[in-house]
């Protein structure tokens, strides 16, 4: 098969982890170059090389450039293989990007998989376990998937240490999916996971973000994890809706202030409860390989992030898929993913 070249200069990881999950799917080898070229350390960092090496694992790819801080990759799987697979990240990079790499995959394996993954699982710039449980998964689930995951331990940046499973098992067809509107709302709900700090911090995040949002203290929990290696705080405002539900998180990082935490989570819930789009911020690029391996799909978002545009770009790489988007009210745009012509 011809080798499909990528230039990875106008994006981040995700650039690369889609990389991988489309080519154990379609078989197709790549060469991708100049690694995270956008961000200010460029190269694969510990999060990505697990990534690679989990995907060649699995695949038991032809790998070259597999190493920390390399630029250039070349990946050729051979053969898709279910398994009962352990990845550790070795620091506290995200388990769930590593997860998100490998589950859209193995739904395409010949049995039924297994897997569980070391490191963080509530980082700062990558979905919080809670996002992949009650906001991604359930779509890929009406989608066809069967999979379930499950949070042993929480782990924070720095320390790292947290542990995610997941069973996951053979997908027939995907089905499409379409997602217009959210339905009606259900619920909202906050919930601070806190390890190895001073509970006021938890506290200070709540009240700044309830004043926000207008919400009462008592909407949301606060659950100590002196299991986590910690020391480690998100806060997770959640509103669920019929047809979806949508988590706004923020995490806890020395030298920022708790109630700067409590505000970036409530703005980000508070943008998104203000229009009508179905899907958010984060969910929206997140979706578009999955849709994208149906062949067929469309929601509607409030804005059209950088990630999204540089998958719209990538993923026709790979399947024989075209988008569309279009602006059909002031902040909110219609993706529709369609076979290429
Ligand atoms: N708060 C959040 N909730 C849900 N998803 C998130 C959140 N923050 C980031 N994400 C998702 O995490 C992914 C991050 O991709 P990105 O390319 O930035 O990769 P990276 O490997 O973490 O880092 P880098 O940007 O340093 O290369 C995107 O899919 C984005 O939507």
């Amino acid at each position: 098969m011809t080798q499909i070249l990528i230039d990875g200069s106008s994006g981040g990881g995700q650039l690369l982890r889609s990389s991988l999950t489309l080519s154990l799917i379609t078989g197709q080898p790549f060469r991708i170059t100049r690694i995270r070229g956008s961000r200010p350390k460029p190269g694969l960092m510990r999060q990505h090389l697990t990534c690679v090496n989990a995907a060649q694992q699995i695949s038991n790819a032809q790998v070259e450039g597999a190493t920390l801080g390399s630029t250039e990759l070349t990946f050729t799987p051979s053969t898709l293989q279910s398994g009962d697979y352990h990845f550790s990240i070795g620091t506290g990079g995200s388990t769930t990007l590593v997860l998100q790499t490998l589950l859209p995959a193995l739904l395409h394996a010949n049995a039924p998989s297994a897997l569980r993954i070391e490191g963080g699982t509530h980082n700062p710039m990558a979905p919080p376990f809670e996002f992949i449980d009650q906001c991604y998964l359930p779509l890929l689930k009406r989608m066809g998937a069967k999979a379930t995951v499950h949070l042993e331990k929480p782990g924070f940046m720095q320390a790292g240490g947290g542990i995610i499973t997941a069973n996951i098992n053979p997908l027939k067809k995907w089905k499409p999916l379409h997602l217009l509107d959210r339905g009606e709302l259900i619920t909202t709900y906050g919930a601070i996971l806190h390890a190895h700090l001073h509970r006021s911090i938890a506290e200070r995040e709540l009240t700044s973000a309830a004043a926000i949002l207008n919400w009462s203290a008592d909407q949301f929990t606060i659950t100590d994890q002196p299991q986590s290696s910690g020391p480690g705080s998100i806060l997770l405002l959640a509103a669920q809706f019929e047809h979806i539900t949508e988590i706004s998180s923020s995490v806890a990082q020395m030298g920022r202030r708790a109630e700067a935490v409590g505000i970036s989570a409530a703005k980000g819930l508070r943008n998104f409860l203000g229009t009508n789009a179905a899907v958010g911020y984060h969910l929206a690029d997140q979706l578009l390989l999955p849709l994208s391996l149906a062949g067929k799909g469309s929601f509607t978002t409030f804005t059209l992030s950088k990630h999204t545009q540089t998958h719209m770009t990538l993923i026709p790489q790979f399947l024989p898929v075209q988008f569309t988007a279009a602006e059909i009210a002031p902040g909110n745009h219609l993706i529709k993913v369609s076979k290429a012509p």
